[in-house]
């Protein structure tokens, strides 16, 4: 599971045995079918209690970003705001609301403890192949048409929590825009 989180499997380290995946069925599509696990009941009934708790300059974040999730357009919104000033929060109704529609929403953070606040939460390092010591030349290998490069084309959002935290060589080069891009244009 680990491995094919991260794009590899046991046969990348030939001397490590084989598993049988005749006695895993579906093991190929564990990766989407973890993230359309939820029970999208109790997903509903918590929305409907953050949503009630929201503030309305949360409400304004929230309504811009799903207005044009529910027109079908793309798009690439940035949060900015001091410490404390409720952002994250919006992270959490998010895809408590898209998942209990049977979306797939990918939620990521910079760090491992920023990865809590989140539901699902996983560090942008794992999630998508960024290697540890990141360079003008470091590329986030995602191999094509692996489970997890299937995994982020079904994905209908995604969603990153302190993205400035990463080195700036992620952004200033477009590694990660790049990795995303090279293996949704493979459908
Ligand atoms: N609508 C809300 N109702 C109740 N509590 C809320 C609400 N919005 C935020 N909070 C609480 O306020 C605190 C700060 O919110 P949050 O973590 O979202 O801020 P932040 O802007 O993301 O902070 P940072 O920039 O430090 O990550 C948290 O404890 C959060 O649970």
């Amino acid at each position: 599971m680990m491995l094919r989180s991260c794009g590899k499997s046991l046969k990348d380290y030939p001397p490590m045995p084989r598993a049988d995946t005749s006695l895993v069925p579906d093991i190929q599509n564990s990766l989407i079918h973890d993230e359309l696990n939820y029970n999208k009941q109790s997903l509903a009934e918590e929305h409907v209690r953050l949503m009630s708790t929201m503030t309305s300059k949360q409400h304004k974040v929230y309504d811009t970003i799903m207005t044009r999730f529910n027109e079908n357009k793309h798009g690439v919104f940035f949060l900015c705001g001091y410490g404390g000033t409720r952002k994250t929060f919006i992270w959490r109704v998010m895809p408590v609301a898209l998942r209990s529609k049977g979306e797939i929403v990918l939620t990521v953070a910079s760090s491992g403890i920023a990865t809590l606040l989140i539901p699902g939460g996983r560090t942008t390092h794992s999630r998508f192949c960024i290697p540890l010591n990141v360079d003008e030349f470091s590329t986030c290998i995602i191999v094509p048409k692996c489970p997890l490069a299937l995994l982020i084309q079904k994905a209908n959002l995604i969603i990153w929590d302190e993205a400035p935290m990463m080195h700036k060589h992620l952004f200033s080069h477009g590694q990660l825009y790049v990795a995303i891009s090279r293996v949704t244009s493979r459908k």
